[in-house]
């Protein structure tokens, strides 16, 4: 069912001096931020030969971002996200076998413009998954 990995994301505090840092020190290149507040995040993206890594930053105190910072204070690996042909027979399979599809299993609208979903962390070996249609 799963295909390419298409990112994995990272939580930082300060998505400003974490773009420097990848640009600076990595040498990578670096999108411009952008707020999505459907998701509460600031978002970057650095596009790899063959993935991309997503930065986010909390916007606001709610942002599930702000909550895993409060426990993880250094930032780090956030989601992992694997894509999909079809995002609605994905999350019917998933919820048949009984994993836990969050958001009650309706996608949104992610950073790509595609439909979006999020597994809980503790089905998959305490991994956050999140499924992109392709
Ligand atoms: C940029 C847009 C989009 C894209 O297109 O790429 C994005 O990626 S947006 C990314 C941000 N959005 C989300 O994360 C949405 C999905 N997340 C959630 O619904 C929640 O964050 C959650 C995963 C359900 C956790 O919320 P909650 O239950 O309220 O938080 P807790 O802190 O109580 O966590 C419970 C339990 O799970 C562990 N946990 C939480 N987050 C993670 C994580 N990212 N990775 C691994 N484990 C995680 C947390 O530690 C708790 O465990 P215990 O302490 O053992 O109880
Ligand atoms: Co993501």
């Amino acid at each position: 069912m799963i295909g390419r990995l298409n990112h994995v994301a990272i939580a930082v505090r300060d998505i400003s001096a974490a773009s420097a840092l990848y640009r600076n020190t990595l040498g990578a290149q670096v999108s411009a931020p952008e707020a999505l507040t459907d998701h509460g995040v600031t978002v970057v993206f650095i596009t790899l030969p063959n993935t991309k890594i997503e930065l986010l930053e909390p916007l606001g105190a709610d942002s599930p971002i702000a909550k895993f910072l409060e426990k993880n204070p250094d930032g780090g690996i956030h989601h992992i996200c694997y894509e999909v042909e079809d995002i609605a027979a994905a999350r019917d399979r998933l919820i048949q076998t009984g994993a836990r599809v969050l958001g009650a299993g309706e996608p949104k609208i992610g950073a790509h413009g595609k439909p979006v979903l999020f597994l809980h962390p503790k089905d998959f070996n305490g991994t956050l998954i999140e499924l992109e249609q392709a």
